[in-house]
């Protein structure tokens, strides 16, 4: 079987280099000549541990191969992939010109029948829209198969998460479709879980939705911790380990962020307006997301006796570890806030570049973390790389002008860090 991956952003890329790991045939299609020629070079053109090796490994074997040309590829395969990006709107709705555009291209060039599988996160109904956009750009009718199969990877560890998925969700109106959808997974071993389309694109949402609201939760009980002076990370594991809660996604910190909660709780919050629906619950989750930064930037106005004139090293922009992903990253806002109170900014991460707006700003961006703390008076932790626990803190500190450490991960253990001299404040933690 042929399989085409439209798409080569994060999803699309791990898509395919999986598929052809499991001995499929992939073509990877992308209107991005740049990425596509990225590709044919063996490189990947975003930040993800292990896919550069499964690259050249494929590349080598012939087993992957990558094109711009869309008309060539479709002719070409028997299954589709959409993987193509769902960026949110200004009012918080999904941006669906994208996948609009592959499915118009798929009617017009398939000359056969295709299954064609939805994996991009879209709002309930995407389905129905996708099967009436390929029916009507076809020049003759040529029978095909829509299903849902959203994705459920997260950045930092994606190949992990695709090899060995917690479940795979596929949703499809005709058994054919379910049983071919389910032989291009043979090779995986996790529960199946066979539905309607509507439902396994509502399932995709629930899921971030339900993720985020935890991640809030600990957040908002963190700022009554601050005030009452326990330990919020305490409280997480005294909760955590009752199965009916778990122990995941309950770290305390200065908000989530990335290309999918905030835009997929926005996406659901959207549906449930235009569906006369409130989602109470979820709209003060992000509320709370939004607001979570302040909390320690108003910590460390008052500390500080305000920003101005002061030096502050912000170490880490990228939203989560091991990815360069900066979208909606918490750390961004962090800065802006920063600067707006006429901070002298120092930035540094591994391997995350600041966005352009902000890269021309009177900032500084250092290549060590020892640069960016020298004579700073506060140092905000923002990422927690692995690499800034074991960093040099004895030596940090007597580069610093003050011993500031707000620690918006709380990565650091509060006792040694107050042992070394530091002032110390995390999030419902000090
Ligand atoms: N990034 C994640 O961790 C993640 C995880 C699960 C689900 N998702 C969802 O998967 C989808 C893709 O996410 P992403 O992060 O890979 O997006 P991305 O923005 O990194 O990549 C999307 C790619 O689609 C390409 N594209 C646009 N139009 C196309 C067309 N007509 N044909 C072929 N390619 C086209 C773009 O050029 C781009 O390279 C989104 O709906 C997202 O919400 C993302
Ligand atoms: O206890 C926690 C866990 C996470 N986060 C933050 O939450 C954000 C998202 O983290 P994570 O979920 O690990 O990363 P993503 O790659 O955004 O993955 C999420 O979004 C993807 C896109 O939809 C889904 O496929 C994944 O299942 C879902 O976990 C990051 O800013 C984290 O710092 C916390 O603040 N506290």
């Amino acid at each position: 079987m042929n399989i085409l991956v439209a798409g080569t952003g994060y999803v699309g890329t791990t898509t395919a280099l999986v598929l052809a790991d499991m001995g499929w045939n992939v073509t990877g299609l992308d209107p991005d000549a740049e990425k596509i020629r990225t590709l044919l070079q063996g490189s990947i053109p975003f930040y993800e541990d292990g896919l550069e090796e499964l690259l050249r490994k494929h590349l080598q074997q012939a087993s992957i191969r990558f094109t711009t040309d869309a008309s060539e590829a479709i002719r070409q395969c028997d299954a589709i992939f959409i993987c193509v990006g769902t960026p949110p709107l200004p009012d918080g709705s999904v941006d669906m010109r994208y996948i609009r555009q592959i499915s118009e291209e798929i009617g017009r060039h398939a000359d056969g029948y295709r299954l064609v599988i939805v994996k991009s996160t879209v709002p309930v109904g995407t389905h129905a829209k996708v099967a009436e956009w390929i029916r009507s750009a076809q020049p003759s009718p040529h029978p095909f198969d829509v299903a849902s199969n959203p994705e459920f990877l997260r950045e930092g560890s994606a190949l992990a998460d695709s090899f060995q998925p917690d479940r795979v969700v596929i949703g499809a109106d005709g058994e054919e479709a379910v049983q071919a959808v389910r032989k291009l997974y043979a090779s995986l071993n996790c529960p199946f879980v066979v539905t309607t389309p509507r439902t396994a694109e509502m399932i995709k949402y629930a899921s971030n939705a339900f993720l985020a609201t935890k991640i809030s939760y600990i957040n908002e009980l963190a700022r009554l911790c601050d005030s009452l002076d326990i330990d919020v990370n305490e409280i997480a594991r005294g909760i955590g380990l009752d199965p009916r809660i778990g122990a995941l996604f309950l770290r305390a910190g200065i908000g989530y962020g990335g290309s999918c909660f905030p835009k997929d709780i926005a996406g659901l919050l959207q549906t449930a307006r235009e569906n006369g629906a409130r989602l109470g619950l979820l709209e003060e989750a992000a509320e709370i997301n939004r607001t979570q930064y302040l909390h320690l930037l108003n910590k460390a106005r008052v500390r500080l006796g305000g920003f101005q004139g002061k030096t502050v090293a912000v170490l880490g922009l990228a939203f989560k570890p091991d990815t360069d992903d900066i979208r909606e990253a918490p750390s961004l806002r962090l800065i802006r806030s920063l600067l707006s109170e006429n901070a002298d900014v120092r930035v540094h991460d591994p391997i995350a570049k600041l966005p352009p707006d902000l890269a021309r700003q009177p900032l500084t961006s250092c290549g060590t973390p020892e640069e960016a703390a020298q004579g700073a008076d506060a140092v905000f932790l923002c990422t927690e790389w692995k690499a800034y626990r074991h960093l040099d803190w004895p030596g940090i500190k007597s580069a610093m002008k003050q011993a500031n450490l707000f620690d918006g991960r709380n990565m650091m253990n509060a006792d040694h860090m107050k042992a070394m001299g530091f002032y110390y404040q995390g999030i419902g933690y000090r």
